[in-house]
């Protein structure tokens, strides 16, 4: 299925527009930025390694729309990198594409196809180093996984991040359900995580995220495993709203809480989560649900996209390269529970 994809007739950036699953299977061609930069805002695509692939096919768009005329290129490709502010592979995908720029558009494309083509080797590389780390922290058997928002291939390219590392369990039958959060406000997880876990057979459950905690509290979970969409320098870690509260949780209850990601999300030039833009959406998505309104009209929302966990919450954060574990300096918080660390530190690099 074309998820994020480049089409040489028109020229178009062609998206499977994500709004409409899990009902619909439909297709946006988008032949200009601006439609692009709208279809970004929209989350009709959307995950950080598919918002890098869905930019860097952008720039090639802006280079195809402009062969005589390179030098409106960069503003365009500025455009796409600034749609969203919290997730970095956006910006670096636009930017890894304008890199090609002075060697014409087809050279474009194909940095853009090079960039779709990484994530799928990084994505790989990721998912078994985090399925194997889980399957050391819980030798006794398959694996009860809590995950929030999806992190499958419709966020992340081939093979996914921590819906990846879940599905690499089940290829290994060491996979013993999923419970997915619902991930309101524009839920993901009902939509999306729970459309991608039927399509490969594997064993999950949906909740209402509310139930993430008390899941984690009441001995249902045996490791919570999410995505990221920027890490700062220190491993602070910013993901989609709902996060953090799954952190806290499984910091308190002794539960392995995992971030798969790539390696490009942990971002140098970002010190601490206090330095992540959080991207705050509209009202809307709040006062409804399908389209329904939930509240008296006018209500005045608080409605961020994301929260950023402390590292010091994180059991390891796993990409391609390593697997990154805090130092648990003797005066860590008493709630973050030694959680078999042993296992960790065999396949934890500094
Ligand atoms: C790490 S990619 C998946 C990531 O993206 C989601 O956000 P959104 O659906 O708003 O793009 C969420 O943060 C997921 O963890």
């Amino acid at each position: 299925m074309r998820i994020v994809d480049f089409s040489d007739e028109d020229p178009a950036v062609v998206l499977l527009d994500q709004r409409a699953l899990p009902h619909r299977t439909e297709h946006l061609r988008l032949t200009t930025v601006d439609a692009l930069v709208d279809a970004i805002r929209a989350l009709a695509v959307r995950g950080a390694p598919n918002l890098g692939i869905a930019g860097a096919f952008g720039v090639a768009l802006a280079a195809h729309r402009h062969p005589d005329d390179p030098a409106a290129v960069p503003a365009e490709a500025e455009r796409i990198a600034r749609a969203r502010p919290t997730a970095v592979p956006l910006a670096l995908g636009a930017r890894r594409a304008l890199a090609r720029l002075d060697d014409g558009p087809a050279a474009v494309l194909a940095e853009a196809r090079a960039v779709a083509a990484d994530a799928a080797r990084v994505n790989a590389a990721a998912t078994t180093r985090a399925a194997d780390l889980l399957s050391a922290l819980h030798p006794d058997g398959p694996l009860r996984v809590l995950t929030v928002c999806n992190t499958g291939e419709l966020a992340c390219g081939v093979g996914g991040t921590a819906l990846g590392a879940a599905l690499r369990l089940h290829e290994r039958g060491m996979l013993s359900e999923v419970l997915a959060c619902e991930t309101r406000p524009l839920l993901q997880g009902a939509r999306l995580t729970v459309w991608e876990l039927a399509r490969a057979g594997a064993p999950h459950r949906l909740c209402v995220d509310s139930a993430g905690p008390a899941a984690i509290a009441t001995g249902r979970v045996d490791a919570v495993v999410v995505g990221a969409d920027r890490i700062a320098a220190n491993g602070d870690v910013a993901n989609k709203i709902g996060t953090y509260m799954l952190a806290c949780a499984a910091a308190r209850s002794g539960v392995p809480f995992l971030v798969v990601a790539p390696e490009e999300t942990i971002d140098a030039h970002t010190a601490t989560g206090d330095d992540v833009v959080v991207e705050e959406r509209g009202p809307e998505e709040v006062l409804e649900v399908g389209g329904v309104p939930t509240t008296s009209p006018g209500t005045p929302v608080f409605n961020p996209a994301f929260d950023v966990t402390p590292f010091e919450l994180v059991t390891a954060v796993v990409t391609e390269d390593r697997a990154w574990s805090p130092r648990r300096e003797p005066n860590a918080p008493s709630a973050v529970r030694e959680t078999r660390h042993d296992a960790v530190r065999r396949h934890v690099s500094r």
